[in-house]
């Protein structure tokens, strides 16, 4: 059940709207702007995530001073490497490479931040992500679509592409937000806050 507190989204994601949206929220778009450093070596991914979605929630939640802010961070993981946005097509053909023929992890943290209190609690979730192997034909006209701009990893499992698929754990957590653990989180913060 969607809370009646209008949620503060800390995100410029279209995807992380349209899911709040379509779940019935009551959301006002508040992107943090912060910038997203590419984490060290030897950074585990759980705790970038879950870094990053604490940085865009508590930025935006400082510059107004209450509201219940939410925000997030996806990143993907393949062989110890940490997969963000791709920064060009070159870059996400390197991803695309990486991952083909793997079953890859996805990792979305979120936080949820009350700003007049000053109190937040977060959580990471974690799906399993099937990458089949392309011919070249098929990364070539890929890369050419350019859907692989602004996602992690380098693909969209919502766009329908035939050579990724969800094995495990939640869908929404792939497109950019768990959508069933923000609802338990969102059950449970009153309780952590009074
Ligand atoms: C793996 C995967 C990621 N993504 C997207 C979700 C996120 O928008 C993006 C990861 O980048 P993020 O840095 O998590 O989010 P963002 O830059 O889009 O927005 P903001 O920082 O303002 O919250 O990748 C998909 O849409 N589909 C997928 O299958």
């Amino acid at each position: 059940m969607p809370t009646s507190v209008p949620l503060i989204l800390a995100s410029a994601s279209p995807r992380r709207k349209q899911l709040l949206t379509e779940a019935g929220y009551t959301i006002e778009v508040d992107p943090s702007d912060i910038d997203e450093p590419e984490p060290t070596p030897g950074t585990l991914a759980v705790d970038y995530v879950a870094l990053l979605a604490w940085r865009k929630a508590s930025a935006v939640a400082r510059r107004r001073g209450n509201g219940l802010v939410l925000a997030a961070d996806t990143a993907c993981a393949v062989e110890g490497e940490i997969l963000n946005k791709p920064e060009d097509r070159a870059d996400a053909e390197r991803m695309i490479r990486l991952q083909e023929g793997r079953d890859t992890k996805v990792l979305t943290g979120i936080c949820l931040y009350r700003a007049e209190r000053d109190e937040w609690v977060g959580a990471v979730e974690i799906s399993v992500v099937r990458f089949r192997v392309l011919d070249n034909a098929e990364r070539h006209a890929f890369l050419d679509s350019n859907r692989w701009a602004g996602k992690a990893g380098a693909y969209g499992v919502q766009d329908s592409d035939p050579f990724v698929s969800v094995a495990r754990g939640s869908f929404t957590n792939v497109v950019g937000l768990p959508m069933e653990r923000l609802t338990a989180l969102l059950q449970n913060f009153p309780n952590l806050t009074r």
